[in-house]
């Protein structure tokens, strides 16, 4: 279980953002994306997580192995707690919510309508989706925005969790998870803002990305 990227150049509204972005993510590993705003992180997650075609390389990974965790939460509203995550594990297969219950303290809200919760709630259940997932490659997009410290420590705990079963992360933050992890900086990686696709590539890439916005 790897993801292995080689030389791959992403686009967002059809301008490339970066450029020959070559690494890999094994087994066991965290590696925490860097880098500023606007830099391509975001784009970079959803190229990897298949939800845009890259404009160059390749991605190798099973489609199978990976699961995003969006800015979004993805949350079903007006289901509870406890029905989003049996419909997120029925989905994948996995029998039991008890570890993502009690990994993300969701123990006294399981029966409260997803919409209902505060911010760090939803969040907390969205990130709990990860362990009904049962799959081993974590693409995760700042996803402690709106958790408190311990709530973060939870998040922390999960991942550690996950790497030490095998699993493996690539996490964008801009914050210190307290994590032993790697770091790859997409900054050296991106594309000169003033070349423009060629109008072609821009038109081919822009319907397509946007479809997923
Ligand atoms: N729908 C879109 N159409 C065109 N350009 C976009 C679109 N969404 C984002 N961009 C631009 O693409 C570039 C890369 O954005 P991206 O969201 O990947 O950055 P990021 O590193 O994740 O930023 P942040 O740290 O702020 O989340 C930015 O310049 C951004 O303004």
């Amino acid at each position: 279980m790897e993801m292995r990227v080689d030389n791959l150049s992403v686009a967002r509204g059809g301008v490339p953002v970066l450029e020959r972005v070559s690494f890999t993510l094994s087994a066991g590993q965290t590696l925490i994306l860097r880098g500023p705003n606007g830099s391509g992180k975001t784009t970079l997650l959803r190229t990897l997580a298949g939800l845009q075609p890259p404009i160059a390389g390749q991605v190798s990974a099973d489609p199978e192995n990976i699961t995003y965790g969006a800015h979004a939460d993805g949350l079903k509203a007006t289901l509870t707690v406890e029905e989003n995550l049996r419909f997120w594990a029925s989905v994948h297969g996995i029998g039991s919510i008890d570890a993502a219950v009690q990994g993300f303290n969701l123990r006294g809200l399981t029966h409260r309508p997803a919409g209902n919760l505060s911010a760090g709630q939803k969040r907390r259940l969205g990130l709990a989706r990860l362990l009904v997932t049962g799959r081993p490659i974590w693409l995760l997009d700042e996803p402690t925005v709106s958790l408190d410290t311990a709530s973060v420590g939870l998040f922390a705990d999960a991942v550690r969790a996950h790497v030490a079963g095998g699993g493996a992360a690539l996490i964008a933050t801009h914050i210190d998870l307290g994590l032993k992890a790697d770091t790859f900086d997409v900054g050296p990686f991106r594309a000169n803002g003033d070349r423009a696709a060629p109008n072609q590539q821009r038109d081919r890439y822009a319907d397509f990305d946007e479809a997923f916005s």
